[in-house]
């Protein structure tokens, strides 16, 4: 492993920016200092470059079953973690959906194994909480899986009869996530309105990919996010919204924030820089753009950034939830399934080598947020909630050397090609970006330089252990 200075980059962390030397050994930081005399095993020289830690994403989906555990998405955790390392995350959250068949908890260190076994970066799972008729003693479990380092768990007040639970589900799960110290999640979208909606857009024979969008409307978002946070509230639980997609969405948690609650939410880069209007036109083509919640109009979009500048979204996280257009060789036919039917398209976009650079371009480059800001969106914050901080998420002796050394003045187009993910589109083709990461480290061990070459074996990435989450 030995050691590595990176020399004469400025040093950006959530609430500072200063020139300094970084010098790295047996993966952690041990020294930082100026105009340093140093010596290491290797030397990146980071002049004119800044030094961030490294990207952590809350919210990914690498081989997550859907349909029954019939099929999967593209990216398995070799590929979805080699390409994260590409874009600058150096640590995922990703989640466990229970088996048929098997506990929670049983399918939880089954897939801890499975990631520990392929992923080239460090790793957590967040829990999805079934439906109690899944598995009635489903608490028991959670209980069990706080101990194995679960920290937190994930509620659907979506996909009803699938995986939704009612708010007795979510009151008596955010009570013992209170108990235990887990933060808990939702997917904020009322099921019953989408539902409803849905199979009045499929008896009036709109069923084309684009009216997806219609299905799942800003006003089912608002309401189970509000009804999440005076859920919460009652049990004195905190509360993470992930992928929060709707301006009307976000008001309610600034509202609520305002009023001194204990909620914090996550947008993605694709409600931020992909639009509706950029789908609406593209026929059976859009179901590249379909997730659950949408994509939606332009118009919604200054929302999220206002909301992001004010803190009333805390994190960008991804929801990686890659799914190819063109049939994989190994799985069935996936975006295309069923054209003209929007409800059988799978729901997720890929995006985890992308956000760094799409939060870069639309944030700082854009003059909204600084780069500050944009190390707390991308790392620090999520590394406080779920538990990784101070050992990640901040460039401090100590720490684990998750660091990336960004360019910012970077020329760079990003395009499908270009890129790591298994996915046969990216919904940033084409787009010119000012900002790239041009070192990658992760635990010291240099995974991408400057050619974009890639150094890790599948398996070196580990379990990220989880302390208390600084929920502040
Ligand atoms: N977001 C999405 O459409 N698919 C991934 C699963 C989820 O987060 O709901
Ligand atoms: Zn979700
Ligand atoms: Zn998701």
């Amino acid at each position: 492993m030995g050691s590595t200075l990176i020399s004469n980059g400025t040093v950006v962390n959530a609430d500072s920016a200063i020139r300094a030397d970084v010098l790295v050994r047996d993966g952690r930081i041990v020294a930082l200092g100026i105009g340093s005399d140093w010596t290491a095993d290797h030397v990146i020289d980071a002049t004119g470059k800044l030094v961030i830690p490294g990207g952590i994403d809350a919210h990914t989906h690498l081989e997550y079953p859907i349909d029954g555990f019939t099929t999967r998405t593209a990216d398995d955790f070799h590929t979805g973690t080699v390409a994260a390392a590409h874009g600058g995350t150096t640590t995922i959250l990703d989640f466990v959906k229970k088996e048929p068949g098997r506990s929670l908890y049983d399918t939880y260190l089954r897939r801890r194994d499975a990631a520990a076994r392929r992923s080239v970066v460090d790793f957590g799972l967040h829990a999805i909480v079934p439906p109690r008729d899944q598995q009635p003693d489903v608490l028991d479990d959670l209980r069990r899986l706080a101990d194995e380092g679960a920290a937190s768990w994930k509620f659907f007040m979506a996909y009803p009869g699938t995986q939704m639970v009612d708010d007795g589900e979510l009151l008596a799960g955010f009570e013992l996530a209170r108990e235990l110290g887990v933060l808990p999640m939702v997917h904020a979208e009322n099921g019953h309105m989408v539902a409803r909606e849905t199979q009045r857009l499929i008896d009036s024979g709109r069923t084309a990919e684009h009216f997806h969008a219609t299905a799942h409307g800003h006003d089912a978002e608002a309401e189970a996010v509000h009804r999440a946070i005076v859920l919460a509230e009652s049990v004195g639980a905190p509360l993470y919204v992930v992928h929060v997609s709707s301006a009307a969405a976000a008001e309610e948690i600034s509202r609520a924030r305002a009023d001194g609650r204990r909620v914090w939410a996550e947008t993605c880069p694709q409600y931020l820089q992909v639009a509706y209007e950029d789908y609406a036109g593209l026929g059976e083509r859009a179901a590249a753009y379909l997730c659950s919640p949408p994509i939606r109009e332009r118009s919604n979009q200054e929302g999220l950034w206002k909301a992001l500048v004010t803190g009333a979204l805390a994190t960008v996280a991804t929801d990686h939830a890659g799914f190819c257009m063109h049939q994989p060789d190994d799985l069935p036919p996936q975006k295309l399934r069923s054209p003209g039917y929007f409800p059988k398209v799978p729901n997720g976009v890929p995006g985890i080598e992308d956000r760094l650079m799409v939060l870069w371009e639309g944030g700082v480059a854009s003059g909204r947020i600084d780069p500050c800001r944009f190390v707390d969106l991308v790392s620090t914050r999520p590394a406080k909630l779920f538990g990784l901080f101070p050992r990640k998420g901040i460039v401090a002796v100590g720490a684990d050397a998750d660091l990336v050394v960004w360019d910012p003045r970077a020329d760079h187009v990003i395009t499908t090609a270009g890129t790591h993910m298994r996915t046969d589109y990216n919904l940033y083709d084409g787009m010119r970006v000012t900002g790239k990461p041009v070192h990658v480290l992760s635990r010291g061990d240099h995974l991408v330089d400057a050619s974009g070459s890639f150094d890790g074996a599948a398996g070196r990435g580990a379990f990220a252990e989880r302390g208390t989450p600084h929920l502040f």
